[in-house]
């Protein structure tokens, strides 16, 4: 369903002065399949975050491709109505004068959809499904609770019924309880409308809870891919250092020990 081929990205390493480049992706290649959830895990900066805003289209790479069934994502056409993102700063994901019926219904009134009736039904309906009743409608960005926001946020994600959703770190802000529920909530729209998801993360329990597959990245490589059934076997020392609080690996020397 997504392919991405040799992906690099560079970014001017903040001397406006200098042409030097920070290699940010670095011939990274995956596949993510229709219906599944892939995970990417990795240490703060090791471009996360970058690679979610160029699936996403926000973004251009330097090189190398990203296809969405089979057409490049760089084209707007490809991504609309098909590739939506929730990213982990709701408040500024939504225009702070919008109403909660204005960021619901936007993407609809983009696409084309301009028949009253029918957008404030949908808006319900796609409230409904996260949780929130038609009460919320009239409500601004600031009258929300956080885990109310982030319910806006994947309600507007999944407005166009998108095939992908590209999720960056978007329950990390929610305190545990409500990210169970969030979790939740994503168990079942994917199951419900058979979507697939690159589910960015540091939360390594999270991606056990959702994912059927994990990326490791480490300096904006992928440097392993596991399937979440298969996290105790990882072999990349940096994914078994990841995933260490949640898995006693034995160290080398304990490997060696016991002749492995
Ligand atoms: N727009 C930008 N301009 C310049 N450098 C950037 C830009 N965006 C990201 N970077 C740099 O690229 C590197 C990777 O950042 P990215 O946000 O993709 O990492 P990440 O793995 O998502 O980190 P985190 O887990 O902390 O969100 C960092 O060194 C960051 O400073």
């Amino acid at each position: 369903m997504l392919t991405v081929s040799r992906v690099n990205k560079t970014y001017n390493n903040g001397d406006f002065f200098s042409n030097n480049r920070q290699l940010v992706l670095s011939d990274v290649s995956f596949e993510v399949h229709g219906g599944e959830c892939l995970g990417v895990i990795g240490e703060s900066g090791s471009g996360k975050s970058t690679l979610g805003r160029l699936i996403a289209g926000i973004e251009k790479p330097d090189s190398g491709e990203i296809l969405f069934q089979g057409r490049d994502v760089q084209s707007r056409e490809v991504r609309l109505g098909h590739i939506s993102a929730v990213f982990q700063d709701y408040s500024s994901s939504i225009n702070p004068f919008f109403t909660v019926f204005d960021a619901v219904s936007e993407l609809l009134r983009t696409m084309g959809q301009h028949d009253k009736k029918e957008v404030t039904r949908r808006v319900v309906d796609l409230l409904g499904q996260v949780g929130l009743n038609a009460g919320y409608c009239s409500k601004l960005p600031h009258e929300l609770s956080g885990g109310e926001a982030q319910r806006v946020c994947i309600a507007r994600a999944i407005s166009t019924g998108p095939q992908f959703l590209v999720l960056d770190e978007a329950i990390s802000s929610l305190d545990t309880p409500v990210q169970t529920q969030i979790l939740n909530l994503l168990i079942e729209l994917k199951e419900r409308y058979q979507m697939s998801y690159l589910f960015i993360t540091h939360d390594i329990q999270a991606v056990a809870y959702l994912c059927d597959r994990v990326l490791f990245f480490h300096n904006g490589r992928v440097v392993e891919q596991s399937p979440v059934s298969g996290l105790s076997r990882v072999k990349n020392e940096y994914s078994r250092k990841l995933l260490s609080s949640v898995i006693p690996f034995e160290s080398k020397e304990m490997r060696s020990c016991h002749g492995v």
